[in-house]
């Protein structure tokens, strides 16, 4: 089976001032269908800035990055608006979900974004509510949700508009201990049911098992440990 990603020997120097901060170095790995990366390091040692990259919210300053069959490091910016909208679902740290908006209303935005009619984009957001147990909770607004819950919301909406990767920047850094494995758990089911490649970014090396791989970036590189 050939690679949805393929990562080549990444390098990003962010530069500012006159000074340049090697971030990353040679970064290169190969990620197929349904497999799932787990990416831990130190604060501040490159890890967003990698997932940015793969989602198409930062350049590589050399090498090159193959995702879903398109070069997006070679790509302007209407094409990658398209990628990151259609290609990849993220899921960050905070919610993002909208507060004047319902739980099921926030699924369904980026569906209707994407040209799905009102019909379609209800039964679709309905079905993802319900597989991340809050369709009880549906009507709910975001400040009406407990953060476990809010990041449930946010779980289902990387997922509306069937993404072939999943990018998840510290999905759980918010929450605590129980609620954090709870919710790791939910992600790593689903990603399984809907067969979603999985790049996870985290501090918290207790997850590295969940994966099918993992790296630590030391120093800009991939250490495998
Ligand atoms: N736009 C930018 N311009 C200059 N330096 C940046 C920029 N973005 C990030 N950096 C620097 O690059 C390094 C890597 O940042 P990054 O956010 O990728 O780390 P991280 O591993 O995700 O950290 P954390 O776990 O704290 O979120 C840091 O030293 C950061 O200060």
């Amino acid at each position: 089976m050939s690679s949805l990603l393929e990562v080549r020997n990444v390098n990003k120097i962010y530069k500012s001032e006159g000074e340049s901060l090697e971030v990353l170095q040679e970064i290169s790995f190969d990620l197929k269908k349904g497999e799932s990366l787990i990416i831990t390091g130190e604060s501040g040692c490159g890890k967003s800035t990698l997932l940015n990259i793969i989602g198409g919210l930062d350049s590589v300053t050399s090498g090159s990055i193959n995702s879903c069959g398109l070069n997006i490091t070679d790509m302007g910016e209407e094409k990658l608006t398209s990628y990151r909208k259609k290609s990849v679902g993220f899921i960050f740290q905070f919610h993002y979900l909208l507060k004047d908006f319902s739980a099921l209303e926030n699924l369904m935005l980026p569906l209707l974004i994407n040209g799905e009619s009102k019909k379609i984009a209800k039964e679709h957001a309905l079905k993802l509510i319900n597989d991340v147990g809050l369709y009880d909770r549906k009507k709910h607004y975001p400040s009406q949700l407990s953060g476990g819950e809010r990041q449930r919301v946010a779980i289902a909406r990387a997922l509306a508009n069937r993404p072939k990767i999943i990018l998840a920047d510290e999905p759980t850094g918010n929450l605590d201990e129980m609620n954090s494995g709870l919710i790791q758990n939910l992600l790593f089911k689903l990603v399984e049911d809907y067969n979603k490649s999985l790049i996870l970014v985290t501090h918290d090396a207790t997850i590295k098992s969940k994966g099918n791989f993992h790296y630590s970036i030391k120093s800009g590189r991939f250490v495998n440990q």
